[in-house]
């Protein structure tokens, strides 16, 4: 089931990849010791002091259960998507205009794309990672999609009755989190690294604050559980192979949701964005 939403934002400029820049989405992994962004991680030597070994470079937590609908178990599964190049839209200035049309969440469960044999500099092939926050419920009145009745609320359970927030809730200015769970009020800092790996709620993909990233082929991504994203989106000149961890239960609705964005939302490529030798 398609869900068609509106566009409401401008064009959006592709970022190069970076851990901190994407850390509201999920997570990049990459080698800390050849990439001058950091992520905060520690190593031990091993394989007798041949290797370094990067500990926890990503999650990948099961989020199913107590939370989905149908109650239904999910099992690690990890799959290979072959993905071929996009064909881009051309405009003066930029190498290229992808048009998004599609985003996709999996309520549930975080997401890991690792590409193989796709060269760190590879200046012939690329690609891009698309996303988006999630709106909290109630916030789309002006949309003329109500999610709270749209298919796509058939994977979560029905909410708790909506309750007055105390007068404490009201001085603190408490309201969902877009990055986690719109069910749970919350009266703290949104800020706590635990938070950022929970769910997204079931609200809609906020377009107006979709990111686009540029990535290598030295870098691998997790979409956090329930992240909005658009299917992977291959530029250059060859199809890029990815090994794709999650969990799935089985249930369409509960596995993997989408929308339709009316008109499509540009995303510009500019040539300096990208280390592309590549004709776009
Ligand atoms: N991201 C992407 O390309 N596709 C998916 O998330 C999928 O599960 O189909």
């Amino acid at each position: 089931m398609i869900l068609p939403v509106s566009n409401p934002a401008a064009a959006v400029r592709v970022t190069p990849l970076d851990p901190d820049a994407f850390a509201p989405f999920g997570d990049v992994i990459q080698n800390p010791s050849t990439h001058a962004s950091k992520p905060d991680l520690e190593s031990v030597a091993a394989n007798q002091g041949s290797a370094t070994k990067w500990l926890d470079v990503t999650r990948l937590d099961n989020w199913y259960e107590g939370r989905c609908k149908s109650g239904q178990k999910a099992k690690s599964v990890m799959n290979m998507f072959v993905c071929k190049p996009r064909e881009l839209q051309k405009k003066d200035g930029v190498h290229g205009v992808f048009p998004v049309r599609i985003l996709e969440r999996h309520p549930f469960t975080p997401q890991t794309f690792i590409p193989v044999g796709l060269g760190a500099d590879d200046a012939r092939t690329c690609y891009l990672v698309i996303v988006a926050p999630t709106l909290p419920l109630g916030s789309q009145k002006r949309d003329s999609t109500n999610m709270a009745e749209s298919p796509l609320a058939s994977a979560y359970p029905p909410s708790p009755p909506r309750r007055k927030r105390s007068l404490r809730e009201r001085l603190l200015g408490s309201r969902p989190n877009p990055f986690t769970n719109d069910f749970t009020l919350r009266t703290t800092p949104s800020t706590a690294i635990s938070q950022i790996h929970e769910p997204r709620g079931p609200g809609l993909p906020d377009l107006a604050n979709l990111r686009a990233f540029i990535a290598r082929g030295d870098q691998a991504v997790t979409y956090g559980p329930g992240t909005w994203h658009a299917p992977m989106v291959v530029l250059g000149e060859r199809p890029v192979d990815f090994v794709v961890v999650q969990y799935a239960n089985g249930i369409g609705v509960e596995d993997c949701q989408e929308v339709e964005i009316n008109k499509g939302l540009n995303v510009l490529i500019e040539s300096g964005a990208t280390n592309l030798k590549a004709k776009l």
